[in-house]
């Protein structure tokens, strides 16, 4: 998993390796991370040799960088406009030092140096600049970046993005952080990445991850994403004080989803009971029903309301459906049918397709009271429960509550914008004052356990899934995650299930096409996005172990 890191975080780090022990020094940080934004960023330019850079440096750290890279620039062989106007006093001693250096290299042809200290910088020369640059280096603002973009920064960012529309697109190499992201949030000022911030090709970032550049809107300003260690010390690097958070790779899904034990059984791969449906909307609950079928389920059974019985029997073959009671839709005097079932199941998914009948929210309040399962609670389900959610804390078993952004701000009475300007803080406070587990789907998902202590980021999917019914099909596939012969804790099983919806509907994409595919596709992909990340596993087990091995296995020729 990527650790991802906030501003705060990396400033704790940045002074414990310039501390004793390690005491390391800030100019030579500060000289690695320049460098570093050189050599990573090589690959996009096509090598430095003649380039034209601008480089435009701000009067923080970020800014310091920028001078570095200069000088490494011009050891590679390009021309360098450096743009700096910040009043020097206010600048580090190790900014300040690199600063000299490079005024002594200013040759006002190789090595242009525009300082305007205090002032804003001329903006014809530097659009001149910056249209004849085949790069454009941004260290503005790094992770000291707070609020929205002030004067003069703000008019020099506008102008960058304005040459990059108009003309020859230079390379945008961010330095650290795309200037006017907020590092921690991705929020950007006016939350219009063309002019609040910096759009970058490509982020080269310094020790560690920050959560801001995989968030929305400042991962579409972050461009790709390159991390360069700048030699910090690795135990320093480790640290995971406070929340953590991490983004989920391939890895640690394929890690989890170990092969079904030869001898195994139905039995052992669980029970999933799917409680969904109404007159209005059956196909919500059929939708689980097939996501957990096509994630792995031992069983999967569906109680959908008598009345809707006929149309989802049959539908798929291999889940046992049923009505249960006598309506159209859940009413109190089902609980107790349901709460019998419920012994038979391992896991129940409740709440797709229920509907908003004032009647079924007894029935859901009630089966939440004395179900004695793990539940997954979603859609309907989580609108029943709205005024009641002390109902989670009663429970002896866990509950995962899977909202999106529109049914988490019903829950929490937050606004969607103020959920998305502190997400990872929102889920946690919400988590750990009711004691349950939250899969917030959305771009990306998060997935917080009730202690709230760590946070997992899912970025799997793609816009083709913004359509009714994945969200569905993501219940079942949590519920099938979740009772495993492995039995994974329930974050770990929430987060492998955000992983795999993700990877089946980007496999549609290459599949089927980038929008316009169904959930049930979706779902059908999910074995084969299992199958592609056991074969990536197979190949680093392959690649860690010398092929001489597999030779002595007989696999040679
Ligand atoms: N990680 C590491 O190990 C290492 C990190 N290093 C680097 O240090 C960077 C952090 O440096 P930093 O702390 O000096 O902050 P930085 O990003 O330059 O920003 C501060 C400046 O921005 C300004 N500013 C703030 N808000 C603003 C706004 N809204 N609009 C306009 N301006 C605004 C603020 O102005 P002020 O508020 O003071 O007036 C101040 O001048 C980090 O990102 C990385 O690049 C490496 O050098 C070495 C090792
Ligand atoms: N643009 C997108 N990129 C990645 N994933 C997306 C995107 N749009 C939607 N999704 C995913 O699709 C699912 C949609 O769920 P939801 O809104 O609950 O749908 P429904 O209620 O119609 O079933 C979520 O898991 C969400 O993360
Ligand atoms: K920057």
């Amino acid at each position: 998993m990527k650790t991802l890191y906030t501003a705060a975080q990396m400033r704790q780090m940045d002074r414990e390796a310039m501390a004793a022990p390690y005491g390391l020094s800030p100019t030579v940080l500060m000289e690695n991370a320049g460098a570093a934004v050189i050599a990573k960023g090589a690959a996009y330019v096509g090598g430095w040799n003649r380039k034209r850079v601008t480089i435009l440096c701000g009067k923080g750290n970020n800014g310091g960088d920028g001078l570095v890279a200069a000088r490494h620039a011009l050891a590679a062989g390009a021309q360098v406009y450096v743009y700096i106007w910040g009043d020097e006093t206010t600048y580090s001693p190790e900014s300040r030092e690199h600063l000299q250096t490079l005024r002594a290299m200013a040759d006002g042809k190789t090595c242009v140096l525009a300082e305007t200290p205090g002032a804003l910088p001329d903006l014809a020369m530097l659009r001149r600049h910056i249209e004849s640059s085949q790069v454009v280096v941004d260290a503005l603002v790094g992770t000291g970046f707070h609020g929205a973009l002030r004067e003069p920064t703000a008019t020099v960012v506008r102008l960058v993005g304005k040459c990059i529309r108009t003309t020859a697109s230079p390379v945008v190499l961010a330095v650290d952080m795309p200037s006017g992201v907020d590092a921690d949030t991705g929020a950007v000022s006016g939350d219009d990445p063309e002019t609040g911030a910096i759009t970058a090709t490509a982020t080269i970032t310094f020790g560690a991850y920050k959560r801001g550049l995989f968030q929305y809107p400042g991962k579409i300003c972050a461009g790709e994403v390159l991390r360069d260690p700048i030699g910090m010390p690795f135990p320093v690097l480790q640290r995971t004080a406070g929340t953590v958070t991490y983004m989920v790779e391939a890895a640690d899904v394929a890690a989890r989803l170990s092969l079904r034990s030869p001898n195994g059984h139905k039995g052992m791969h669980g029970t999933v009971g799917i409680v969904g449906g109404s007159e209005s909307m059956s196909g919500a609950a059929l939708l689980a029903a097939c996501g957990a079928v096509r994630s792995g389920a031992g069983k999967v059974c569906l109680r959908v309301p008598a009345k809707v019985a006929p149309a989802c029997m049959g539908k798929y073959t291999e889940v046992m459906a049923a009505g249960a009671g006598t309506g159209g839709h859940f009413t109190e005097a089902d609980v107790q049918t349901v709460c019998e079932e419920a012994r038979n199941w391992s896991v129940l998914a409740l709440g797709p397709g229920l509907g908003r009948y004032a009647e079924t929210q007894a029935f859901v309040r009630q089966v939440l009271q004395r179900a004695a399962l793990p539940v997954v609670l979603d859609a309907d389900g989580l609108y029943h429960v709205q005024a009641a959610q002390d109902i989670f804390q009663q429970r002896a078993y866990p509950v995962i509550l899977t909202p999106h952004l529109g049914e988490f701000s019903r829950l929490t009475g937050c606004s969607v914008a103020a959920i998305q300007a502190d997400s990872v803080g929102t889920v946690q406070a919400f988590a750990r004052s009711r004691g349950v587990y939250v899969l917030l789907k959305g771009t990306p998902t998060y997935i917080v356990s009730p202690t709230g202590q760590t946070v997992y980021v899912n970025e799997t999917g793609n816009a083709g899934m913004s359509c009714g019914g994945m969200g569905d099909v993501l219940t079942g596939i949590v519920a099938a995650m979740w009772v495993r012969e492995t039995h994974p804790a329930p974050a770990e099983a929430a987060f492998m299930a955000a992983y795999l919806h993700g990877a089946a509907g980007d496999r549609c994409v290459r599949t089927i096409g980038s929008y316009g595919y169904t959930p049930e596709e979706l779902a059908k992909a999910v074995p084969q996005a299992i199958r592609e990340l056991e074969r990536q596993a197979a190949d680093r087990y392959r690649e860690m172990v010398p092929s001489s091995h597999f030779e002595d296995q007989g696999g040679g020729e």
